[in-house]
């Protein structure tokens, strides 16, 4: 069974013109997918409407056995009570806290908060930083709190909109293996937004290519494209296996 499973529409307003953002996947549980597509692809406004930070014009989002939001059945889920993390470009860090009064925030009520926050900072490489504010980072350095305090949510799906894009090379290669660590440690189910070929290949098991709202191809990274898209819009999700990867998807 997905952990998550959506289908959503959402009138664009592009500088090509008007568009839709039309898009169906199903991702199975542990599995990383990444999201990736020219500037005004829609890829953020995706994961804002999985969010729930945007109203979708139509569809559907069925998330751990829960219904976020069905157009149908007049069902919406606000933000809040949607158990994921996100971390999207702007951060948005409280400005009076510390690091590790950030991270102590978001683990607050939960067993085990104290250690939490401290296998976190130690993960993200923070904990030097940690008696610091937001405003006495570099943007790389805040990136990395933003993510670190996603995960001290604990949540079971993350969205990440480029978390590791304002890092210089070496340290985005050591965060994409602690990336990786963290998705397998924490049992999480992952949609990533990503520009990087190498970082996708890396870390995702299977990407989506968007273009002005619509899936040009899903499948394995780098592999020959393949057409994934029905009447020039909504995207066929591949069943498990038939895209030929060794991704955890099962059928729909
Ligand atoms: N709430 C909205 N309603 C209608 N159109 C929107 C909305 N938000 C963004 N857009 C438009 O939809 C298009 C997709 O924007 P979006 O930010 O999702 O693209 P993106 O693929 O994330 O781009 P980038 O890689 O530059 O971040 C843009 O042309 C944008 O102007």
């Amino acid at each position: 069974m997905p952990v998550l499973d959506f289908h959503l529409r959402k009138a664009l307003h592009t500088a090509a013109g008007p568009r839709t953002l039309d898009v169906a996947l199903a991702l199975a549980p542990g599995e990383l997918v990444a999201i990736s597509g020219p500037s005004g692809a829609g890829k953020t406004t995706l994961l804002r409407l999985l969010a729930g930070l945007d109203r979708p014009d139509g569809g559907f989002v069925r998330a751990g056995g829960e219904v976020w939001y069905d157009q149908a059945a007049r069902q919406w889920l606000p933000p809040q009570r949607r158990p994921l993390g996100f971390v999207f470009q702007d951060y948005a860090l409280f400005p009076n806290m510390t690091v590790r009064e950030n991270l102590a925030f978001a683990a607050a009520g939960q067993p085990g908060a104290g250690p939490l926050v401290a296998e976190l900072l130690a993960l993200m490489e923070l904990t030097e930083l940690a008696p610091r504010r937001p405003g006495a980072l570099s943007g790389g350095q805040q990136q990395r709190v933003a993510l670190a305090r996603a995960l001290a949510r604990r949540p079971r799906l993350l969205l990440l909109d480029e978390p590791l894009a304002a890092l210089d090379q070496p340290t985005r290669l050591r965060l994409q293996a602690a990336l990786a660590a963290v998705h397998q440690q924490y049992q999480l189910t992952t949609i990533l937004i990503s520009h990087d070929p190498a970082e996708i290949t890396r870390l995702a098991h299977r990407v989506v290519e968007l273009d002005l709202g619509e899936v040009r191809r899903v499948g394995p990274p780098a592999a020959p494209p393949t057409p994934a898209t029905v009447a020039g819009r909504v995207l066929a999700v591949l069943p498990g296996g038939a895209c030929g990867c060794s991704c955890p998807v099962g059928p729909r």
